[in-house]
């Protein structure tokens, strides 16, 4: 069975030493990738620990990206709130 993680997991990776992505419902640990993206390792740190769903797909990443980001899956999101709305509950907590 895949592995589950909350938005709270997920924000407490936003570093160059573990750095998670989120993309659609899924967690994945982008941290031995950030060197190699051919992107750049700025644009993966501006959505560490954050839903890069937009951010990914706006790009227009190709098949070979895709393929790349499968290998990096590590589980998936449990919570039903948005990583926008986890901001806010943090900010009034
Ligand atoms: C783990 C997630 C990601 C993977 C596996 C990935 C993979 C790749 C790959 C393989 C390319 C080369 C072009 C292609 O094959 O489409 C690329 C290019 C690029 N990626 Fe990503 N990417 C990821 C996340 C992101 C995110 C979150 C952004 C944020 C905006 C981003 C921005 C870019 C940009 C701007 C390029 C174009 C670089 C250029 O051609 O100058 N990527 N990415």
């Amino acid at each position: 069975m895949s592995k589950t993680f909350t938005w709270a997991d997920v924000q407490s990776h936003n570093t160059r030493k573990t750095c998670w992505l989120v993309i659609e419902k899924d967690v994945y640990d982008c941290t031995k990738f950030l060197e190699e993206h051919p992107g750049g390792e700025e644009v993966m740190m501006e959505n560490a620990g954050f839903d890069a769903t937009d951010a990914f797909e706006e790009i227009g990443h190709s098949d070979d990206a895709r393929d790349l980001l499968k290998g990096m899956k590590i589980g998936t999101l449990v919570d039903s709130v948005s990583s926008n709305w986890f901001e806010v509950l943090v900010v009034i907590d």
